[in-house]
């Protein structure tokens, strides 16, 4: 089937494994929206440090898709870790390995990771091109240039 067709029901992704021990990214459940990536090395992270890993897998995503590299919210919640550019984007160009940016947020806590453990879950999404076309005026809208917390809410303070 070539790159792009529909193929049990998802769309077909090419994929070279770099690193032929580690798992290739998976879907845990029927319905999920992200599969599992593995890390490809161990990794310890102290409180507040990060870490650019591997995943050793390469893919070719179909033209107008890209991939969305997501934290795994157990490892968030339980641990702090999370990304640091989240999500990171893997264009529909890009062949080199699949790397995910961790950080451990937690200000106490290291985090251990062993080579294999499932890291972060890439969320494949079909993505349009914009065609920016310069105006002097925008069309009005309700919001206006509202923003930045503007229908309040907000009660956190330091
Ligand atoms: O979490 C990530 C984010 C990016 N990438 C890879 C795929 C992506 O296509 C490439 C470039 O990412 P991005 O465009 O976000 O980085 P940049 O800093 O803008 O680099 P560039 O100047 O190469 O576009 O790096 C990853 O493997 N993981």
């Amino acid at each position: 089937m070539s790159n792009g067709t529909h193929n049990g029901g998802g769309i077909e992704v090419l994929i070279r494994r770099l690193d032929p021990d580690l798992p290739l990214p998976d879907y845990a459940r029927p319905g999920d929206a992200g599969a599992d990536l593995a890390t490809a090395e161990d990794v310890l992270l102290g409180p507040g440090q990060r870490a650019v890993v591997g995943t050793g897998i390469a893919i070719a995503l179909p033209e107008g898709y890209a991939a969305f590299v997501h934290p795994r919210s157990g490892l968030a919640a339980r641990c702090g870790l999370t990304l640091v550019n989240a999500p990171g984007t893997v264009d529909a160009g890009y062949r080199g390995e699949v790397r995910v940016t961790l950080i451990n947020t937690d200000a106490e806590t290291p985090v251990k990771l062993a080579r294999g453990d499932r890291i972060a879950q890439l969320v494949v999404q079909r993505v349009e091109r914009a065609e920016f076309r310069e105006v002097d005026t925008l069309p009005e809208s309700v919001r206006g240039a509202d923003g930045f917390g503007s229908t309040g809410g907000h009660a956190a303070r330091s």
